[in-house]
């Protein structure tokens, strides 16, 4: 199995036609900028264990038990296996059998009952399919995506969770055959947890961009820019099938009027296709004549009114998406709408209603990516030249090497070696002969846990650094991530490190890689102005643990301070570059990372040899 996979997943909002797609109309569904996240990775021993982070809920279930369900219906029932075409129809006994597996044996309870069920159901069913030979791994999920308000959080999850498994098992491939297998697969996800659904939000997280649909007819995949919005959730609970209902009515009551609504409802979509097709733009005003027509169907609510006032107000159109009736509507930004007005429009909502939420992000985002470590490539790169810099040794998988406690045990390790004279001062220069200033660093990188390891070959065990990186959801409040001792933490000292903050050298100011003033262009993440921590969500803190061991006579204050201050400008300038690189790495697979670590290690040699001096010195 591959031993690291990481996907994500864009949500999806209806643009225009919902409501009237129930009556054979065509609409519009379009990705937008929130992800749902699922990392697989390899583990030892022989369980599968599966997080869904977002109910702090996670499960592990032996592989014997799940063989034993494989065999129980391989024979006797049509199960479908990943490359069969028509891998889209779930035999019922196929269903039965995992509905019995696992509410027998692994119910949940409650609340959980009737959310995480068919979901976990899900993950059973694409897991034993994906797998010929079941194989022990983790996977966890993470979601930036409101649960059931009609962002399409189950579709996001369906083919995070598919492309996850699939790229795990090595069954895809770097070309379109991969969006078509993963968007079937995810199919079969969604109908663990919908039933009937009809494909559309699947596909829309899977491809990204915009779809046409149309019932009985194929989806058509429509050209989108990224165009932002104001996501605003009215934080009111509807049911899907009570509005649907109230427009049934209508057509009972009053069929004319139903039928002009739906007429007028098809000229709507036919001209915001074509504007998606040559300007590939959301048209404010289609959104607003929308939205009378959906309050004309009577599925709005006073919120979502009051919403669309409110823009209206500041000269901005919104409508209401999905069912409606509380739900979520989205303000549709020009590209020039600064972020005073946004916030401005912001407050004036909160001020009517306190209760609201938003999010402010783009439609139209690609669909599913694998992303993965490009940052500390391009780093080593950047830092390589004139005889210093990073030479690779040692790329490769490890296991069986527990990190903080019995978690994390598998990833990639790194050894590389660091040719540093030019980049340290007179000082350390001084103190050590030309053999000594090479540096040897082992990582073990099983992220969300890295740990690394600096040695010296002429100081052997008198000198030792190491970083030990933990990588979790929140704003820093936790307070003992690396399971110190009592003794450990009255010798620890604290320092916060805000990326969008003060530089601790100026020198090492780089105007490009300033999250001040970037916005990413695949994201729409960014500028990261002063408080962003307070409004960002979801935001994450890596936890750094820094320890280092200098035993030399009359220096080791002096050099153990000065280790600690290169470690805080190093920590600070590469967090920096992984926000501002972000429309870089964001998407590529994992080969393509490790195609790409074996182009640099040749590149860096190179550089080590030819070119001039990089990077930081401590003579900055
Ligand atoms: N992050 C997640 N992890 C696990 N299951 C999820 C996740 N997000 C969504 N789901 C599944 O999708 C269901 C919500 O789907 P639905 O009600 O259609 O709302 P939405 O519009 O958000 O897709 C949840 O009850 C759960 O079964
Ligand atoms: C109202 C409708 O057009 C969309 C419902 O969307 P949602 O349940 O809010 O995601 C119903 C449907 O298309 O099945």
């Amino acid at each position: 199995m591959v031993i690291e996979v990481k996907v994500t997943a864009p949500g999806k909002a209806i643009l225009h036609g919902e409501h009237t797609v129930v009556y054979g109309t065509k609409a519009i569904a379009i990705s937008v900028g929130l992800y749902t996240t699922v990392n697989v990775n390899k583990r030892p021993g022989s369980d599968v264990f599966v997080s869904f982070g977002e109910v702090g809920l996670s499960h592990t279930l032996p592989i014997e038990e799940l063989k034993e369900l494989k065999s129980s219906f391989s024979d006797n029932f049509r199960f479908q296996t990943i490359d069969k075409v028509d891998g889209v129809e779930i035999d019922p006994n196929v269903s039965k059998l995992i509905d019995d597996y696992v509410t027998l044996k692994n119910g949940f309870t409650g609340k959980l009952r009737s959310a995480f069920e068919a979901t976990f159901k899900a993950f059973v069913f694409v897991y034993l399919a994906a797998f010929d030979e079941l194989e022990p791994l983790s996977l966890t999920v993470e979601t930036e995506l409101p649960v059931g308000a009609g962002l399409g959080s189950s579709a996001s999850f369906a083919v995070a969770l598919a492309g996850g498994l699939l790229a795990a098992a090595g069954r895809t491939k770097h070309d379109s055959i991969d969006s078509d297998l993963i968007n079937r697969w995810a199919f079969v996800s969604e109908k663990f947890v919908h039933g009937n659904p009809s494909g559309i939000d699947n596909t829309v997280a899977t491809l990204g961009g915009a779809i046409m649909y149309q019932k009985g007819e194929p989806l058509v995949p429509l050209k989108c820019s990224n165009v932002r919005v104001l996501i605003v959730s009215t934080e009111t609970p509807r049911s899907t099938k009570e509005l649907v209902g109230r427009v049934a009515e209508l057509k009972e009551k009053n069929p004319d009027l139903h039928q002009k609504y739906m007429d007028e409802a098809t000229a709507l979509v036919e001209k915001a296709v074509e504007e998606l097709k040559s300007s590939g733009q959301i048209k404010p005003e289609y959104v607003e004549q929308n939205q009378v027509l959906l309050q004309n169907l009577k599925v709005s609510h006073p919120r979502l009114d009051m919403i669309v006032e409110t823009a209206k107000k500041k000269d901005l159109r919104a409508k209401l998406t999905g069912a409606g009736g509380g739900g979520c509507a989205f303000v549709v930004l020009p590209i020039d709408c600064s972020n005073e007005r946004v916030e401005e429009l912001k407050s004036n909502l909160i001020a009517q209603c306190d209760e609201l939420k938003f999010w402010s992000v783009p439609m139209g985002v690609s669909g599913y990516k694998i992303g993965q470590l490009w940052s500390v490539i391009e780093s080593s790169r950047r830092e390589t030249g004139g005889g210093d810099g990073v030479e690779i040794l040692v790329n490769e998988p490890f296991e069986n090497k527990p990190l903080i406690g019995n978690e994390f045990p598998a990833g990639q390790y790194t050894k590389k070696r660091y040719y540093l004279q030019s980049k340290l001062n007179g000082f350390v220069r001084t103190l050590l002969p030309n053999s000594a200033m090479v540096l040897e660093e082992a990582a073990w990188n099983a992220y969300p846990y890295c740990r690394t390891v600096i040695t010296n070959e002429y100081m052997k065990r008198d000198f030792e650094i190491s970083i030990e990186s933990y990588h979790l959801p929140g704003k820093g409040e936790l307070q003992n991530v690396h399971k110190l001792t009592p003794d450990q933490l009255a010798q620890r000292e604290v320092i916060m490190i805000d990326i969008a903050g003060e530089l601790l050298e100026s020198s090492d100011y780089i105007k490009e890689e300033d999250p001040t003033r970037f916005t990413s262009s695949k994201t729409g993440k960014g500028p990261l102005t002063p408080g962003w921590a307070n409004r960002a969500d979801p935001v994450m803190t890596c936890y750094k643990l820094v320890k280092c061991n200098f035993h030399w006579f009359g220096f080791q204050n002096r050099v153990e301070r000065y280790i600690q201050r290169m470690q805080q400008r190093v920590f600070t300038k590469f967090h920096r570059q992984v926000l501002c690189w972000v429309d870089n790495w964001f998407g590529l697979t994992i080969e393509e990372i490790r195609e790409l670590e074996v182009a640099i290690k040749e590149e860096l040699e190179r550089q080590r040899a030819e070119t001039q001096l990089r990077g930081s010195s401590t003579r900055d």
